[in-house]
């Protein structure tokens, strides 16, 4: 399968899954008639280059490369991904999935970003229906997971499997939607919300920024993390589920919601939505809004990381599938040569790293270093496992130096090499860089500890093996300068 995707209308959503392909190493195609399609797509770029590589702690592979294409043909020929995103019309959709399969290959898959059409409605005219699937995705694509696919019974478990081995790869999560149906299943909660909200402002009881605070101070920060279901279930108290269906099923009948009405979007509704939006908003522009709600965006999905939680989760797996091809290795057999100072952090740094000084701030430097000398107990044998059973390392003493910056995206790699291993202790040795330029340096002390006593004790001879092996190696390294500096008292 080649790894050329063929993106359909560059608009919003069009320029969101090129940049999720493109980073994600893909070569990316574009077909838009649109003349501004080129700029569009570069400014969201920009955005995404900026926010997607840190949002894991494995760096991405290099960037695949960008055209665009004055015809359809020339943008999917050899294509094994096609993705349209052009307007929300039917019509339309199944005339650009008729020039698409004239010049596309028949093992490519066509994933269609409608937010409401039935799959089986787009196949209509298609000539090979079952190449068509719904790949719906949500705004920014590059960076939130989900992605409904939805196949019809056209569809050969093939073609499903075929989407879902892409789309995981690209770090998405595709939540197939077994049952063909208007709207999917989020843009119908969406929708929802989306009618009530209308309705508030409509009779005048919250404006565009009390419904959205509404939202963001308190059930939106939930919904992140649990969702609905399992949110309730919390809020069932130590009976769950049913004790909290007992309590609030009965609201359900009550006149709290009008969600099958509409209002109907007269000029004066518009004009009113679109005025509080602007008295609300106006201040930034679009593209600003867009850096803000990416900066919380990752803060968001980062701070589920250590929980190993819902979007976390997702991401660590996704880092962990990945972390072999990055060139980090899990264990002493799998270095290639030992004698080499070894690979521990091959990272971007994270919009979440980035402080008022524009740069990675210097709390992060010490958080990437802790990161390299878990890794390299990990590749010792002091795995999680062994430190359940009851031992570990403890740092006794760090020294940073700050020598160049790092921006939010930039690509860092630590290198680790052992100083001294004798007995219960273990010197270790940093460097961070950023391509050839290096940018910092840490040197820890540590000591093996009895995790029952909390004493400094000598590592079991599994890991004192493993140590000395690298010890002995790295011996033969010249000294790195500036191994031993202090910052020094005061003159
Ligand atoms: N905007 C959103 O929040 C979301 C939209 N979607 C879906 O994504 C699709 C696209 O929506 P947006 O990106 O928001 O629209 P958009 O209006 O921002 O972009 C559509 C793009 O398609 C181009 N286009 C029009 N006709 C074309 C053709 N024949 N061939 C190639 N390109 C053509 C236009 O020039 C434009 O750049 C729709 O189906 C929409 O329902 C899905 C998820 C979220
Ligand atoms: C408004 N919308 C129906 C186009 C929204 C979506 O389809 C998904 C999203 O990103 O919210």
């Amino acid at each position: 399968m080649s790894r050329i995707a063929a993106v359909i209308g560059g608009g919003v959503i069009g320029g969101g899954w090129a940049a999720r392909f493109l980073l994600n190493g893909w070569d990316v195609r574009v077909f838009d008639p649109d003349p501004e399609a080129e700029r569009k797509i570069g400014e969201v770029l920009d955005n995404a280059r900026r926010s997607l590589p840190g949002l894991g702690n494995v760096a991405l592979p290099e960037e695949g490369r960008l055209s665009f294409h004055a015809t359809m043909p020339e943008a999917v020929a050899g294509a094994a991904w096609i993705q349209e995103s052009v307007p929300e019309r039917l019509e339309l959709k199944r005339k650009v999935f008729q020039a698409v399969q004239a010049a596309c290959d028949v093992g490519a898959v066509i994933g269609s970003s409608t937010s409401g059409f039935k799959p089986s409605e787009l196949q209509g005219c298609a000539t090979r229906p079952e190449q068509i699937v719904v790949t719906h995705p949500f705004n920014p694509v590059y960076l939130l997971p989900l992605v409904e696919l939805v196949p019809s019974e056209a569809n050969p478990p093939e073609v499903v499997a075929q989407a879902k081995a892409v789309l995981t790869g690209l770090g998405m999560y595709p939540l197939h939607v077994r049952k063909e149906i208007d709207a999917h299943i989020a843009d119908r909660l969406l929708e929802a919300v989306w009618r009530e909200a209308l309705w508030l402002v409509n009779d005048g009881i919250a404006t565009t920024e009390e419904i959205d605070n509404a939202i963001r101070y308190g059930f939106g920060i939930r919904w992140a993390q649990m969702g609905l279901f399992e949110t309730y279930r919390v809020a069932g108290g130590e009976a769950g589920m049913a004790h909290f269906i007992a309590q609030f099923g009965p609201c359900l009948q009550w006149p709290w919601t009008k969600l099958m009405d509409v209002p109907e979007l007269t000029d004066a509704l518009v004009e009113q939505i679109a005025s509080q939006s602007d008295a609300q908003s106006g201040a930034h522009s679009i593209r600003a809004l867009e850096r803000i709600r990416d900066n919380n965006l990752v803060g968001i999905i980062r701070s589920l990381q250590p929980t190993n939680w819902g979007a976390g989760a997702l991401q660590n797996a996704h880092d962990q599938a990945r972390s072999g091809d990055m060139g980090l290795v899990q264990d002493i057999s799998e270095v290639a040569d030992i004698a080499a100072p070894v690979l521990t952090i091959n990272r971007a740094v994270p919009l979440d790293w980035i402080d008022y000084n524009g740069h990675m701030t210097e709390a992060r430097y010490l958080d990437a270093f802790a990161a390299a000398t878990d890794r390299f107990m990990q590749i010792i044998g002091c795995t999680p496992e062994y430190i359940a059973s009851g031992g570990s390392f403890f740092t006794a003493e760090t020294h940073i130096r700050h020598i160049d910056e790092a921006r939010a995206g930039a690509r860092i790699q630590v290198r680790t090499r052992v100083l001294m291993a004798e007995g219960k202790k273990m010197q270790l040795w940093h460097e961070m860089v950023e391509g050839e330029r290096m940018l910092a340096t840490a040197e820890h002390m540590l000591l093996h500890v009895d995790l029952s006593t909390r004493r400094s004790v000598p590592p079991p001879p599994q890991i004192a093996g493993a140590l000395q092996r690298f010890a002995a190696a790295h011996a033969g390294l010249d000294l790195p300068e500036g191994v031993g500096r202090a910052v020094g008292a005061p003159r």
